[in-house]
């Protein structure tokens, strides 16, 4: 360690760290750089509990160790960076510890108005990403303050999921397709065109949602509850099974696959209009970013817990045995370097979808 005198050491030893950095940086950028880079900010609290804290020490450490990967990123030229900071199922944890939860959110969603590097430095755009009706008005409402006042901001964009699950996403997505496939219906029905809208939607693309248009007549709620969940969860059970011997990649295929599967199923069983897979696409919650390109998640969990599962199936996952708080740069580094290694592949897996 060196020794403080006058500030003057110090100062000489970070000049020199971010020397070293930036000339890492351009060693590394010889090479591609992903455009999204998503994390699980995994260990807060056992961290906090290695270190003989209370859980919240795990999460302030946990919130300074993101804005470090934040400044790490957008320097390195990442433009998308997703954090999964809320998960729908947290909910389920003790009401003093939601409660915990979400007046530490509050204070750093305050708090991301007032770091520097989020309005001056960057340029950063904020996205809250997820159901964010489930927030309580305080969270929410300050939320929507972050995300209407960096609106303006296109260097790059911050998504952080709260009240976030990939099943909620995923189901909110079907509901809204079919709201607007709904439309579209009553609209060609009017001008008389609607066989034929119905036929080309059919040859267009083998890959077809159920539209759900009578079940929601009938008692959408119900379909919903049943059907849709089963599809998410056929996948999704799938891959949890298998999780911890496959890689991510396998993961969300098995959940698309699950998803598609069935509804395909609902199609042939109740010859029903369909919806396009694009219309499904274009309502998710992550639709203003590309799918990413690395999942990071720490404390060595090779789980996906629920994230991003439609968008990171040519995604690899990188998991660091360090706990949130401890990940640093190298980690970054190395997770780059890998994305780097697999980059060719995972290209023409992206093309042939
Ligand atoms: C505004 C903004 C972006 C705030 C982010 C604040 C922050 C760091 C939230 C993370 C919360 C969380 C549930 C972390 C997971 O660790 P855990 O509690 O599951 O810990 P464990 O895995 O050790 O149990």
């Amino acid at each position: 360690m060196m020794k403080k005198v006058d500030g003057k050491p110090s100062k000489l030893f970070g000049g020199l760290l971010t020397f070293l950095r930036k000339f890492l940086f351009k060693v590394v950028s010889v090479g591609p750089i992903p455009d999204h880079v998503a994390f699980i900010m995994d260990g807060n609290r056992r961290y906090a509990k290695k270190h003989n804290s209370h859980a919240g020490t795990g999460h302030e450490a946990g919130y300074s160790s993101l804005m470090s990967m934040l400044a790490y990123c957008y320097e390195l030229g990442v433009k998308y960076v997703t954090v999964y900071a809320f998960s729908i199922d947290n909910f389920k944890r003790r009401p003093e510890e939601v409660q915990y939860l979400m007046d530490l959110m509050l204070e750093k969603i305050e708090g991301l108005f007032e770091h520097e590097i989020i309005v001056n430095q960057y340029g950063i755009r904020v996205y809250f990403i997820g159901n964010l009706k489930l927030l309580n008005e305080p969270v929410r409402l300050a939320a929507e303050n972050v995300m209407k006042a960096t609106a303006k901001n296109n260097k790059a964009t911050l998504l952080v999921c709260v009240a976030y699950t990939s099943c909620d996403e995923i189901l909110n997505a079907i509901q809204e397709a079919c709201k607007c496939r709904r439309n579209e219906i009553q609209t060609s029905k009017v001008s008389g065109s609607e066989n034929e809208e119905i036929h080309e939607d059919k040859k267009s693309n083998g890959l077809v949602i159920h539209d759900l248009q009578e079940s929601y007549e009938d008692g959408f709620h119900g379909f919903e509850a049943v059907d849709t969940n089963r599809i998410c969860n056929r996948g999704i059970g799938h891959s949890a099974k298998a999780s911890c011997e496959d890689d991510a990649e396998d993961f969300a295929i098995r959940t698309c696959n699950g998803l598609m599967d069935q509804a395909q199923v609902c199609e042939n069983q109740r010859n029903l209009p369909t919806i396009k897979l694009v219309n499904v696409e274009k309502h998710m919650y992550m639709a203003v970013a590309p799918d990413p390109d690395i999942v990071i998640r720490s404390s060595g969990e090779t789980r996906l817990s629920n994230f991003l599962l439609w968008q990171t199936a040519y995604c690899p996952l990188y998991s660091p045995t360090a706990l949130w708080p401890e990940l640093g740069l190298w980690h970054l580094i190395w997770a780059v370097l890998n994305f780097q290694r697999s980059y060719q592949y995972l290209e023409k897996k992206r093309k042939k979808m």
